[in-house]
C-alpha cells in the first residue's frame, strides 16, 4: 500500500500543468472539440484501468477536468502523480 506524500514531496513531484486541491491534483485540458474530449477522457479510462487507479472524469465542452486522489490512502500518493504523468502523455 502507497504511503500518501507529504505536502514537500507532493510541490516537487507534482507535473507541470496540474495543481494540488487538498487530498486532490487536478488539471483542466482544453480541447478544440466536445468529442475530442471525449476521446481523451476515454483514452485516460484505458490507463486508469490499466493501472487499476480510477481518477474523477468531468467533460464539458472544449474541457475535461481530471482529479486524482488515493482513496484507499486517503490523500496524494505516487500512484496519483504517476498517472496524472500518463494522462499527460495521451495530448
Ligand atoms: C477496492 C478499491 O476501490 C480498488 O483497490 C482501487 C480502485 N481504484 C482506485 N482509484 C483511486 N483513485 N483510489 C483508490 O484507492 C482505488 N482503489
Amino acid at each position: 500500500m502507497a504511503d500518501t506524500l507529504s505536502d514537500d514531496e507532493i510541490e516537487s513531484r507534482i507535473p507541470d500543468d496540474w495543481e494540488r486541491d487538498g487530498d486532490e491534483i487536478v488539471r483542466t485540458y482544453e480541447f478544440d472539440s466536445y468529442l475530442a474530449g471525449v476521446g481523451f477522457a476515454a483514452g485516460a479510462g484505458g490507463v486508469a484501468q490499466d493501472a487499476f487507479h480510477h481518477p474523477s472524469i468531468t467533460i464539458d465542452y472544449g474541457e475535461v477536468e481530471v482529479r486524482l486522489t488515493s482513496h484507499e490512502e486517503g490523500g496524494i500518493t505516487e500512484k496519483d502523480v504517476d498517472l496524472a504523468e500518463r494522462f499527460d502523455d495521451l495530448q
